[in-house]
């Protein structure tokens, strides 16, 4: 449904996208992951027919970015990551304008806007004025925007950023939702812990490459061999720090004095997990608790970020 080949990006002489290539099939929903300035927007707006490719390109429900970019826009509903809301509009209005903009009859426009504001649980804001509304609305109106048209595929760059959790997790049952639909979603974003329950697949993107690419269960069983152990220990903990600190396969270790709490990564298999606390009940290290964390799409990012996972 979405497809990048050797899409390339510089801007004078900084090349901010150097080479991405990115397959996305219809009902995924795909999570863009990235720090600030690692090409998240540019590879977007590319999608979105608002930037022109420097080297390579890119397709959307099959349709060239480059040479078909009208059936692009129809295809896409496309959020920014800093939108405006025009003054002196109301709700239906600012949502009646995209509709016309995208070719809508007048005879639909009115039941087409009240099914969004539906979805977007706004039709109590229909008569209000966009900017009245707090930004946790706004968002939802630039969602609901993005779907006057019914389009097969959503962009959505940072969809929510700045919102409070509240928000965040309606932001996250609404995309569920939308998914449920049919609908193919490429979301981004530098918050990874938002994204890790609702994609299907992951992109991990940093200084312009994407470092990492699959569906998300790969991704996290490529990074399987890197272990997170919780440790809590009882007394000793100067001997159990330098025994973890010692194992060959100890790639980092932090002590939280305040909670009596190890927390230590190590790229092994199981059989090293059980020999390192076989180690320090040999050498009357008095261990409390010992517990292997899921990785978190956090600790999949800094591990790939510091070239332990590729
Ligand atoms: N119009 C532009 N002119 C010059 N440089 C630009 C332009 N747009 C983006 N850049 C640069 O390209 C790089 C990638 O920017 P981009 O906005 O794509 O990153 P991003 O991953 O979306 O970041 P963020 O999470 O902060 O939105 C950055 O270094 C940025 O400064």
């Amino acid at each position: 449904m979405i497809e990048l080949i050797d899409f390339g990006k510089d801007y004078g002489a900084f090349t901010a996208v150097e080479c991405l290539n990115l397959k996305i099939e219809a009902g995924e929903m795909f999570g863009f992951i990235g720090p600030n300035g690692a090409g998240k927007s540019t590879s977007i707006r590319y999608l979105a027919t608002l930037l022109k490719a420097t080297r390579g390109g890119g397709t959307v429900n099959g349709y060239s970015v480059a040479k078909d970019p009208m059936n692009v826009r129809h295809s896409v509903g496309y959020m920014p990551d800093n939108f405006g809301v025009y003054d002196g509009m109301k709700v239906w209005e600012f949502l009646d304008f995209f509709a016309v903009a995208y070719g809508i009859p007048r005879s639909r426009r009115k039941a087409v806007i009240t099914d969004v504001l539906e979805l977007l649980d706004l039709t109590y804001k229909r008569n209000d004025f966009v900017n009245g509304l707090s930004r946790g609305m706004k968002q939802r109106l630039c969602l609901a925007k993005t779907l006057v048209h019914d389009p097969p595929v959503l962009i959505l760059d940072e969809p929510a950023s700045g919102l409070d959790p509240r928000a965040r997790l309606e932001v996250k049952a609404l995309l569920k939702e939308l998914r449920k639909m049919g609908k193919t979603i490429l979301i981004s974003s530098h918050i990874l812990t938002e994204l890790a329950d609702c994609c299907t697949s992951v992109g991990i993107i940093e200084r312009g490459q994407l470092l990492m690419h699959g569906p998300i269960d790969e991704v996290y069983r490529r990074i399987r061999k890197n272990r997170i152990l919780q440790i809590k220990l009882v007394d000793n903990f100067d001997v159990g720090l330098s025994i973890i600190r010692s194992e060959p396969s100890c790639i980092d270790v932090d002590f939280e004095a305040s909670r009596n709490l190890i927390t230590c990564e190590l790229q092994t298999d199981d059989d090293g997990v059980a020999s390192l606390l076989e180690k320090l009940l040999a050498n009357r290290v008095r261990v409390r608790s010992y517990a292997e964390k899921d990785p978190t799409l956090e600790d999949v990012f800094m591990m790939v970020t510091k070239g332990l996972v590729t």
